[in-house]
């Protein structure tokens, strides 16, 4: 089953809230067409909501992703963002990997201002310290502004790659599997740290993962991806209240849609 927006849509079914993300009949190949990564993907994206997709490793979700934040053009179909085509990297998207990636040189607090550094310049940057400190404080890093990267411990660095995306003050936030480099408790305790951070500041977020719990309890909506041509096979409503809690992980709604979901990876689930 692939889904259109207009579906996408009603399964998330928030029609009062702005669109912010809107990708029509997205294709893309590599090679000169030799490698067929992404099928036509329909995606609609409302202001506020989380978003996980997830699939087998080589589906196209790192290409979808990086279609999403101008990085690679796509093939085909249309990309939009706050109502203007995405045509290259742009200032109203945030993005994080699974490496922290801050310069062992810089402080923290210098590793979070790079942003605006590289786009306005030093005095900008400086002038937007005061900002800066606010959201380390937002992520539990007060204190360790003046500190090198080396002693920040593996969360602590993906808290300071949180402060840097946020920076910019974003309108799009996307990850790309952030905290699987970390331990399971600190990934855990993360992710409520992250779904905390985008509450406050009603993000709008799309999710890479490869942990089926981890995208439920995350996202209002699941985008579940066939194998390679990846396209989405089902688009699932995560109807759990907000805030979740780690308590959820053994919820038995939750284990349904956790059960749905490797049904529908399980291999040969698409033939
Ligand atoms: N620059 C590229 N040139 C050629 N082929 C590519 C390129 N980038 C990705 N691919 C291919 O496109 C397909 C999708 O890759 P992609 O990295 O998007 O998948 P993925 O779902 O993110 O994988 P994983 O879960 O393993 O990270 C794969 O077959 C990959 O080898």
């Amino acid at each position: 089953m692939s889904a259109t927006a207009g579906e996408i849509d009603r399964v998330v079914g928030d029609a009062g809230r702005p669109v912010v993300y809107e990708l029509s009949r997205v294709t893309k190949t590599y090679g000169r067409g030799a490698i067929h990564a992404l099928d036509p993907v329909d995606l609609t994206l409302k202001r506020g909501s989380f978003s996980a997709i997830i699939g087998p490793s080589g589906c196209g979700k790192s290409t979808l992703l990086k279609i999403m934040a101008g990085l690679v053009p796509p093939t085909s179909g249309r990309v939009v963002l706050n109502g203007t085509p995405v045509m290259g990297p742009r200032r109203d998207i945030g993005m994080m990997f699974q490496q922290a990636t801050l310069f062992p040189w810089r402080t923290t607090l210098e590793n979070v201002v790079l942003p605006i550094e590289i786009r306005d310049g030093s005095a900008a940057a400086k002038a937007s310290h005061a900002s800066a400190r606010a959201l380390l404080e937002l992520v539990g890093l007060s204190g360790f502004e003046n500190v090198y990267p080396d002693k920040l411990s593996g969360g602590m660095a993906q808290r300071a790659a949180i402060c840097r995306m946020l920076v910019t003050d974003p309108s799009m936030l996307l990850l790309d599997e952030p905290f699987s480099a970390l331990d399971e408790l600190s990934r855990d305790f993360m992710n409520m740290e992250l779904q905390r951070i985008c509450l406050e500041k009603n993000a709008t977020t799309f999710l890479v993962t490869h942990s089926i719990p981890e995208a439920v309890i995350l996202s209002d909506v699941v985008y579940v991806m066939s194998p390679r041509p990846g396209r989405f096979v089902e688009i699932i409503e995560i109807d759990l209240p907000r805030p979740r809690s780690l308590d959820m992980l053994t919820d038995p709604r939750l284990a349904t849609y956790v059960r749905r979901i490797r049904s529908l990876l399980d291999e040969g689930a698409f033939q």
